[in-house]
């Protein structure tokens, strides 16, 4: 027995399933309590240090997120909008910490999350790290100090693997940009240029994404006027970074009162 928080990672065979996996081995402040991946996938029934490569760990991977959540503190999910919705729920039950990094979900879907916020700890962002979330609030105070006079354009670059576009973070940063400017995101939001668009219209928020290869993720923020550019800008080279900020969220969250909170509350910023 020990009195470090249990943590269930979901999507152990992914991309940030395996960063996530390791970020919890290597910390001496949790533990590794199981790990999940979807009902069919070759991993499920394998010891996770053996299908990782590495030495036996005695955590078995399974497809029953339930049990998995069972007795655990913290659940770290990136996954997919779907599976998020369903984990929210057991995570609740389970009176589980669930920190949420997938992204592309829509706004019914998100609204989908509200009942678990209501019954335990949620914190969803889309980037977990100090970087971004910094840059969130950077990208904030500038569009407020600036007129409309500057167009606002977010562009990003994500591996060629990514499903989901503009990114989880493109949105973030749009959001904080329209918060700055005292306007909502969906009245101004321009996504998709193609062909014929016509002059761009004044007071948008353009967004634009670049997949390829192994990007892990690049996002600026262009304030573009008549004689002169600010670009805000973040690159993520290691997705440990991601991991990190999801382990720092999942130890924050343990014995807060229940809702729905973000990055910026985890980090303070
Ligand atoms: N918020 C953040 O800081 C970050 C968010 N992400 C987001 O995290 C998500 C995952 O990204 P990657 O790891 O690159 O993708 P990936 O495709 O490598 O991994 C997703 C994993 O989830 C598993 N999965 C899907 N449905 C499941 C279910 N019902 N039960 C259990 N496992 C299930 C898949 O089998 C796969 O192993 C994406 O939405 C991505 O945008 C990625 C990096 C950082
Ligand atoms: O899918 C990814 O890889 C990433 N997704 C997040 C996003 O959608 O912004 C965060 C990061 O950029 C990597």
């Amino acid at each position: 027995m020990t009195d470090k928080p249990g943590i269930v990672i979901t999507g152990a065979s992914g991309r940030m399933g395996q960063m996530l996996i390791k970020t919890v081995l290597d910390s001496d402040k949790a533990e590794l309590a199981g790990v999940v991946e979807r009902e069919g996938h070759d991993w499920v029934g394998q010891d996770i240090g053996i299908a990782m490569g590495g030495a036996a760990l005695g955590v078995v991977v399974t497809d029953d997120a339930g049990s998995a959540f069972a007795g655990a503190q913290a659940v770290i999910d990136f996954t997919a909008p779907q599976a998020t919705i369903a984990f929210s729920k057991l995570a609740a039950e389970a009176g589980c910490v669930h920190v949420i990094g997938t992204t592309g979900m829509s706004e019914a879907e998100i609204a989908q999350l509200d009942p678990a916020a209501q019954d335990t700890v949620l914190v969803r962002a889309g980037n977990m790290s100090l970087g971004v979330n910094l840059l969130v609030q950077l990208t904030k105070k500038v569009a407020a100090a600036l007129d409309e006079d500057f167009d606002i354009e977010v562009i990003e670059a994500h591996h060629h693997h990514k499903v989901d576009a503009p990114s989880g973070t493109a949105l973030m940063l749009g959001e904080a940009a329209a918060e700055g400017r005292g306007v909502a995101l969906a009245e101004v939001s321009d996504r998709g240029r193609d062909g014929i668009t016509g002059a761009r219209k004044k007071g948008d928020i353009g967004f634009s994404a670049i997949r390829g290869g192994d990007i892990v993720g690049e996002h600026d923020v262009l304030f573009a006027a008549a004689g002169e550019r600010i670009v805000l800008r973040h690159m993520a080279t290691d997705r440990a970074i991601f991991a990190r900020g999801a382990l720092k969220a999942a130890l924050w969250g343990q014995g807060k009162d229940a809702g729905a909170y973000d990055m910026i509350d985890v980090l303070g910023l």
